[in-house]
């Protein structure tokens, strides 16, 4: 590809709450400029992760390059398409560094919500243009005036600036275009002045390593050149460019103003880190701003199920973290669990897919014990502070919560959390949120019958089951998204889980004192109905220290399978005694107490089902 001339490139984003349509928006602005061809096969191209297909999100923001004809011109349009769900923001701030304006698409029927809040901020902050688009007019209760309204309200943009679209059936999906040509200013560089690259996404690939997705903002870059990494200061050698559309494809050259891709022999995804700024050998640049890097917010120890199975999962390990650098891994091992690594993740969601990405990718299960977020402690102990080299620490593993007589104070994160609802809702979301020890921020009226909330809430009260909660006392229709806020003084505790005097490893928790009594309750009432009886009784207790807080008992009962086979027939007795020790290998002792290896997972969702 020859040197596009830089007034006549547009780098843009599409920006949305979940499911409001960007995807399908980016789907038919591929197919409009001739991008993809208009199939069935091509539905949501650039979600290509299975997750992403599975479960409907996009997990990885992807990018396509676009070639469009503008009133006899042609134009360059560099589309990067960002995911939706709250646990992935970080993935919209780093695509929105290489942009210089957004599409914000929010749902006719279902108005503004709290991502399109969040969402709207982050472009606006970053002082990009922002095209306000409505999306699915063509649904029956679309009632895109009213949605107009809300954006004017909360966003100060004229009602006759929204485009009124279906992405779905292509209507008026070729104005939005137009209006990105018109209104989206060009990058500001030039081919002339020295290389500066910035990385704004990287992937692995098996084959040619570390393809990293870069943002020209000066200079160009081609083949065989030399380039050091601003950040590692590191040198590579140029193997290949090229845009992409949306799969890569190589050129001769890239040029300020552009968006491609670069290989150059990068062996891990951490060489090519998000926000790194390239320039050619022996012609330093000054970087430009770095962003933040994604910030681990839930923290849960992975061990393999069998020992045996350590190195695999280890390697899987390698390979699933060299695609997706926001998790850090970092060795770990209990004296119950054996080796294994604590993992820090973006949210739940994260976990979650990342697990589910273990599973059908590398075909590995795995114990994953409770989730918990990063709470510090403030050391008083000289000894401790000694141990450690410093007077605070990180607790990401509820083993080493160091006890209170060492500590003058603890820390929680929190964050501040934007709820979007129908107002008949409220008083519930209210008791809701004070349940959650959060603190009202503001309450605002979007339209006659839409609130939106702000509270500042402590980030462990929300991780696991708070947006499920929100959704069903609301029949789905309040949204919820959050940003980091910060630390707070909290008293907090350590609390272990016994069956029959011995500590449960997954289930052990740090949680708010004034939580303890009723969360070790109900893990204690949640654990006997899903540990099996057996020949002995079992205590299952909650306890802080030597303190036992809840207890249930779990009755001892013989269960005899072979009974049934009395004076029966000799294979079908070998058939059950074999499932049975089948079913054993699938069993974790703790003590003399034989628990089902997914047990625990199960006790913990269950707890969210309050
Ligand atoms: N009726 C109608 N449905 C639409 C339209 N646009 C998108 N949808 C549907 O809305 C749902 C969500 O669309 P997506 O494009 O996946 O939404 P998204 O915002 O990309 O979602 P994430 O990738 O998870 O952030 C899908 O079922 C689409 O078929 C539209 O214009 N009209």
């Amino acid at each position: 590809m020859s040197a596009y001339p830089v007034e006549r490139i547009r780098n843009f984003s599409i920006i949305a709450h979940v499911d409001h349509g960007k995807s399908t928006l980016a789907d038919r602005l591929l197919e409009i400029t001739g991008t993809i061809s208009k199939t069935d096969h091509n539905k949501q191209v650039l979600d290509k992760l299975q997750v992403e297909r599975e479960r409907g999100i996009t997990v990885k923001a992807q990018s396509a390059s676009l070639f469009y004809n503008h009133e006899g011109i042609n134009y360059l349009l560099n589309l990067i398409d960002t995911p939706g769900h709250v646990d992935f923001s970080y993935e919209v701030s780093r695509s929105l560094s290489a942009c210089q304006g957004v599409i914000l698409v929010v749902d006719a029927n279902e108005g503004i919500q709290a991502q399109t809040v969040a969402n709207f901020y982050l472009a606006f902050e970053a002082q990009l243009s922002i095209i306000p688009v409505i999306n699915k007019i063509d649904l029956k209760n679309a009632d895109p005036e009213r949605v107009e309204k809300q954006i004017e309200k909360l966003f100060d943009i004229p009602t006759d600036e929204c485009i009124r679209i279906s992405a779905k059936q292509g209507t008026n999906v070729e104005k939005v275009l137009q209006k990105v040509i018109e209104k989206v200013p060009p990058p500001q560089c030039n081919t002339a002045d020295p290389l500066k690259a910035l990385v704004f996404d990287s992937t692995f690939d098996h084959y040619r390593g570390v393809i990293a997705n870069i943002a020209l903002f000066g200079g160009e870059i081609a083949k065989g050149q030399k380039i050091v990494s601003a950040h590692t200061k590191k040198r590579y050698e140029v193997h290949e460019v090229g845009i992409l559309t949306p799969n890569e494809q190589p050129t001769h050259k890239l040029y300020a103003g552009q968006v491609g891709y670069l290989i150059a022999g990068m062996k891990e995804v951490t060489e090519a880190q998000i926000g790194d700024t390239l320039f050619l050998y022996k012609q330093p640049v000054e970087p430009l701003p770095g962003f933040k890097s994604a910030k681990p917010m839930v923290f849960a120890g992975m061990y393999p199920i069998d020992q045996g199975e350590y190195n695999n999962l280890k390697s899987a390990l390698e390979r699933l973290t060299l695609n997706d650098s926001s998790v850090t891994v970092h060795r770990d091992s209990s004296l119950a669990l054996g080796a294994g690594w604590r993992l820090g993740f973006l949210g739940l969601l994260h976990m979650e897919v990342f697990n589910q990405r273990l599973e059908q990718e590398y075909n590995m299960s795995v114990i994953l014990t409770a989730p918990t977020v990063p709470y510090k402690a403030v050391l008083s102990s000289a000894k401790l502070i000694k141990a450690y080299g410093k007077d605070q620490i990180t607790i990401i593993n509820p083993a080493q919560f160091p006890d209170k007589l060492s500590v003058s104070e603890y820390l929680e994160p929190t964050v501040l959390g934007t709820i979007v609802t129908p107002h008949e809702y409220i008083g519930k979301i209210i008791t809701l949120c004070q349940d959650r020890r959060a603190v009202q921020k503001d309450m605002l009226y979007i339209d006659e019958n839409r609130v939106m909330l702000k509270y500042l809430f402590p980030l462990n009260e929300i991780v696991v089951d708070f947006y499920d909660a929100l959704k069903s006392l609301s029949s789905g229709y309040a949204s919820f998204d959050y940003e980091d806020a910060g630390y707070q003084s909290a008293d907090l505790i350590k609390m272990d889980i016994l069956l029959n005097g011995n500590p449960v490893e997954e289930l052990a928790t740090i949680i708010h004192s004034d939580k303890a009594h009723a969360a070790g309750k109900l893990l204690c009432e949640h654990l006997k109905e899903t540990v099996p009886r057996q020949l002995f009784d079992i205590a299952i207790q909650a306890a802080i220290g030597k303190k036992i807080i809840a207890r249930e008992t779990l009755k001892a009962y013989r269960k005899n399978v072979v009974a049934k086979c009395y004076g029966g027939d000799i294979t079908r007795r070998m058939k059950l005694l074999r499932r049975q020790a089948e079913g054993k290998r699938l069993m974790r002792k703790i003590g003399n107490v034989e628990v089902p290896r997914d047990a625990f997972i199960r006790v913990l969702k269950r707890e969210t089902d309050k």
